[in-house]
C-alpha cells in the first residue's frame, strides 16, 4: 500500500522522540492508519544531529523550505518551535497543499487565526494535538469527545515546569529562585525558563483551548497572564494551613457577558484531584453542561509523551485526507463559519474567590478597620487566619479569604488597605477557585 510520506522539520527533543516512537511502532501504527506513515525527509539546521538520530536512513538537509515545497511530501510536521521561520513554514507548506502537524502553541495562539483561515481555504489539515498538555489527548477530547456540552469552563494545569517548581517549594519548604534551580538541573526548564515561569506557555495553551470551548477566535494578546516568579513560600505554607494547594492555573470560563481567560497562580481546595497533580506532570479540568466535570491526566511534555500526540495526529490526517474538507471535524471545533467574535473580558470584571494577606502592626482596631473597607466594597469574608507575632516582633501577618467577588472590588479594598497607617507592606492577593 502506498505510504504517507511525511517531512520532518526540526529533530530535536520533540522531533526525536518522533521518530523513535514511529520507527518503534510501525506495524502497529500501519495497522490503525491503514498504510504506512514514513518520514522520508528531515530538515534541521544542525544536520549532524538529524543523521545521527535517523541512522542514515532517511535524507537529511539543513533547508527546511526544501521539504515544505518537495512534491512528494504529504504531511509536514513542524518541530522547531517559535514564531519566526516555523511560521513561514507553516503558510509555505499550507500553500503548496500539504497537511501540516505542529507542536508549536505559540505560532497556534499567536497567529492561528490566520493560519487556520489559510488551511480552509487550501483545504488542508493543520493538526495540533502536540500544542497543549503534551501526550494528553486533551484537543481530541474537547473537539470531538464533548461535542453535545455546552462547555462552562476549562481549567489546567498545563505547564509542567512550574508545576515542578511548585510542588517542590511546598514539599521541600524552598524559594522559587532554589526550586527553579533544581528544575535546570534535572533538565526540566528551558536555558531560558521566562516562557515557562512567567505564565506565557501556559497561557498559548489556555487560549487554544478557549477557543475549541467556546467557538471563538484565538485572542492570546487578551489574556491577562501572571507567572509563578513572585510566589512567595510564604503564601504557599499559609495556603496549606488553609487546606489550598496553590497551582499555576490556565482558566477561561464562559460568562453572559463575555469569557475569562487568565494565568495565574491560583489556590484550589487540597481535596480536589487536580490540586494533587505534582511534579511535571500536566491535567486539565473540563466543565460541560451535560458530562458534569471530566479531568485529563497525563505527561505534557518530553521526547515520547509528546511524540504520542504529534503520532497520532499523523494517523488521523492519514484516515481523513481523502475526505472532502467539509466532512472532517473542523479544526477549531466548531465550523469556521459558526466562530463568534466574542469579548475577552477585562480582568477588572473576573469574577472569584480571593486570599489577601496583610503584614499589619499588631494593635487593637486593626482588624475592625480592615473588616469594615471589605464590607464598604461589599466583600464578604470567608476565612481568616492571624499568625502569632515571632518574640519581639511588632508586626504580624492576617490572612484573609474572600466569597466570590468581583476583582475590581478586590482593587477597590486593597487600595484602601494599603492607605491605612498599621498596614505595612502591599497587600498580597491571590486568586481562588474552587472548581468544584
Ligand atoms: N519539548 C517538549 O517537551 C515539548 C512539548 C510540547 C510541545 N513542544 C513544542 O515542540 C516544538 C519543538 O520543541 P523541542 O523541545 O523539540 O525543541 P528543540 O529545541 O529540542 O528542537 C528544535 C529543533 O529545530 C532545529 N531548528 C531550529 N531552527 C531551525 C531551522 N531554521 N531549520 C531547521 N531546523 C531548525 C534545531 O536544530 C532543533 O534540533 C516547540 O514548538 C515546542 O514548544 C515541546
Ligand atoms: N515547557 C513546557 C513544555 C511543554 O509544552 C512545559 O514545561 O510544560
Ligand atoms: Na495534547
Amino acid at each position: 500500500m502506498q505510504p504517507m510520506n511525511v517531512g520532518l522539520l526540526g529533530i530535536g527533543t520533540v522531533g526525536g522522540g518522533t521518530f523513535t516512537v514511529l520507527t518503534r511502532n510501525e506495524a502497529e501504527i500501519t495497522r490503525r492508519a491503514g498504510r504506512p506513515i514514513r518520514i522520508t525527509q528531515v530538515a534541521d539546521k544542525n544536520t549532524a544531529l538529524a543523521k545521527q538520530v535517523t541512522g542514515g536512513k532517511v535524507a537529511v538537509t539543513d533547508d527546511a523550505f526544501a521539504v515544505a515545497a518537495n512534491p512528494s511530501i504529504d504531511i509536514v510536521v513542524e518541530l522547531i518551535g517559535g514564531c519566526g521561520v516555523a511560521k513561514e513554514l507553516v503558510m509555505q507548506a499550507i500553500a503548496n497543499g500539504k497537511h501540516v502537524v505542529t507542536a508549536n502553541k505559540a505560532l497556534l495562539a499567536v497567529h492561528g487565526n490566520e493560519i487556520f483561515a489559510a488551511a480552509q481555504t487550501r483545504g488542508v489539515i493543520v493538526a495540533f494535538e502536540a500544542a497543549v498538555a503534551g501526550g494528553i489527548p486533551i484537543i481530541k477530547a474537547v473537539r470531538e469527545g464533548l461535542t453535545a456540552n455546552r462547555i462552562e469552563w476549562i481549567a489546567g494545569i498545563i505547564n509542567g515546569t512550574t508545576n515542578f517548581i511548585l510542588s517542590e517549594m511546598r514539599d521541600k519548604g524552598i524559594s522559587f529562585a532554589e526550586a527553579l534551580q533544581d528544575a535546570k538541573r534535572l533538565g526540566y526548564a528551558e536555558a531560558d525558563p521566562t516562557f515557562d515561569v512567567e505564565g506565557i506557555d501556559a497561557a498559548h495553551k489556555i487560549t487554544i483551548l478557549s477557543a475549541l470551548a467556546f467557538g471563538i477566535p484565538m485572542q492570546f494578546d487578551r489574556a491577562h497572564i501572571e507567572g509563578i516568579s513572585q510566589l512567595e513560600a510564604d503564601d504557599i505554607r499559609y495556603a496549606e494551613q488553609l487546606g489550598y494547594r496553590i497551582k499555576l492555573l490556565g482558566m477561561t470560563r464562559r460568562r453572559p457577558n463575555g469569557v475569562e481567560l487568565r494565568v495565574h497562580p491560583t489556590l484550589i481546595p487540597a481535596k480536589r484531584l487536580i490540586a494533587n497533580v505534582e511534579g511535571v506532570m500536566n491535567a486539565v479540568l473540563v466543565q460541560g453542561d451535560a458530562v458534569g466535570a471530566t479531568l485529563y491526566y497525563g505527561r505534557g511534555a518530553g521526547a515520547e509523551p509528546t511524540a504520542s500526540a504529534v503520532i497520532a495526529d499523523l494517523v488521523d490526517v492519514t484516515r481523513m485526507h481523502t475526505a472532502d474538507p467539509e466532512h472532517r471535524v473542523p479544526h477549531l471545533a466548531f465550523q469556521p463559519s459558526a466562530v463568534q467574535d466574542t469579548l475577552v473580558l477585562p480582568l477588572s470584571e473576573v469574577e472569584t474567590s480571593y486570599y489577601l494577606r496583610l503584614r499589619v502592626e499588631d494593635k487593637p482596631g486593626v482588624l475592625a478597620d480592615i473588616t469594615r473597607i471589605l464590607a464598604d466594597q461589599t466583600i464578604s469574608i470567608d476565612a481568616m487566619i492571624q499568625r502569632e507575632p515571632n518574640e519581639g516582633e511588632s508586626h504580624t501577618d492576617i490572612i484573609i479569604l474572600t466569597h466570590v467577588t468581583v476583582e475590581k472590588n478586590i482593587d477597590a479594598a486593597i487600595v484602601k488597605i494599603e492607605a491605612l497607617p498599621v498596614v505595612k507592606k502591599k497587600v498580597i492577593r491571590l486568586r481562588m477557585e474552587a472548581l468544584g
